[in-house]
């Protein structure tokens, strides 16, 4: 009897810690499971390719003709960013993509994109909004939509870095903007992207274009050589892309074919310079971001003559952009600048009077 007794206690207490090991046991897959899908593992499963837009759930977008149904919404764990670091913020060289591991969150297309204008200012509106905890960019120029379209809406996506649900992802490529099939083809990635132009007097951005050339190649005539097609009739040479650029409204039009204005966002040049602070609010309001950047963020740098971060993403240093931004202008003789002037007032009026926002060149 005693001996039964004492067969039956050991027999419960054997199942007692059988089941608690059992327990133990589907408690470690557990958590290895969770380990393996935090760390972004889970991820490589085939998924759709799909537009992440959180406001618009089920909807169907348009990729390229084909239809593809958006799938519910991301699972991703509120876990702070390792970001990347734009070279170009350093040192003014063309920036490196330097990815550090972060394999959090998922890799979406970006919902706003800065397509233009080249030296507007995109490379300090970007970093600016890099600041900004809701947003992850990508550091360098991708040019899907102008120069690698032909490799595919999964390569672009894997050139992004990967974002919480929170978060919008966003890209630079300033050539858009004069691109003719890059509206079509933004268009057909969503509809709902947000464009965002950084405009600059057209007669300073051709310099600052022109500067940038010189820095490549020494040996370019002079500005007012390549700016004119016959000097003495002084006709401006529209096919130099440093003049044609500038011609926004132009470019605009081709654009507004495909979105509607309500799409846009242009930001100043200017004052991106003389009110990072205040240009940043509209940017971030249009984003649907909280107002994080503000003027805590800048500092006037006297030497560089230009706004720098007080404290700029993964660093506790204030920082400027590098050399290649803001650099000196050759001096350009003033009948030139006023040729040049009489030339795009038309065109800087048609735009005003588009976007309904007098930006003050002429
Ligand atoms: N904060 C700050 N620091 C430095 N530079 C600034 C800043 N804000 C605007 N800018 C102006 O940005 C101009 C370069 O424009 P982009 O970045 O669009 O150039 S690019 O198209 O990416 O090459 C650059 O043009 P340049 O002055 O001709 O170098 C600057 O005038």
């Amino acid at each position: 009897m005693g001996c039964s007794k004492w067969r039956a206690a050991f027999n419960f207490g054997h199942l007692k810690a059988q089941s608690k090991l059992s327990v133990l046991f589907t408690m470690i897959i557990l958590f290895t499971y969770l380990f393996y899908c935090l760390n972004g593992f889970c991820e490589s499963l085939p998924r759709p390719v799909y537009d992440h837009h959180t406001s618009l759930p089920n909807e169907f977008i348009l990729h390229d003709g084909q239809q593809t149904e958006q799938v519910g919404v991301h699972n991703a764990s509120p876990i702070s960013l390792v970001r990347e670091q734009s070279s170009e913020i350093k040192s003014g060289a063309p920036s490196i993509n330097i990815s550090i591991a972060n394999n959090f969150g998922i890799k979406s297309f970006p919902q706003a994109i800065i397509i233009g204008v080249k030296k507007g200012g995109t490379r300090a509106l970007l970093e600016f909004l890099r600041i900004h905890p809701d947003v992850r960019a990508v550091g360098s120029e991708p040019h899907f939509f102008d120069r690698f379209y032909d490799k595919g809406l999964e390569w672009y996506r894997n050139l992004m870095p990967r974002s919480m649900e929170s978060q919008i992802t966003m890209e630079k490529t300033p050539s858009y903007f004069i691109t003719k099939e890059a509206p079509r083809r933004v268009l057909s990635m969503s509809r709902h992207t947000k464009l965002i132009v950084v405009v600059r007097d057209p007669v300073t951005r051709a310099i600052s274009d022109y500067t940038q050339t010189l820095t490549k190649s020494p040996g370019l005539p002079s500005f007012q050589n390549l700016a004119f097609r016959n000097a003495t009739q002084g006709l401006i040479d529209r096919s130099w892309s440093a003049i044609r650029i500038g011609i926004y409204a132009k470019h605009l039009e081709n654009w507004l074919r495909y979105f509607p204005l309500s799409r846009f966002l242009f930001v100043s040049g200017e004052r991106l310079v003389t009110d990072p602070a205040g240009e940043m609010g509209r940017v971030q309001d249009f984003l649907g971001l909280k107002r994080v950047v503000t003027d805590k963020h800048f500092y006037f740098n006297q030497t560089k003559g230009f706004p720098c971060l007080k404290k700029p993403e993964g660093s506790s240093r204030p920082r400027c952009l590098g050399k290649s931004k803001g650099r000196p202008h050759p001096q350009i003789p003033s009948e030139v600048l006023l040729k040049l002037r009489d030339f795009y007032r038309p065109f800087n009026l048609k735009f005003y009077q588009m976007t309904s926002h007098n930006f003050g060149w002429d």
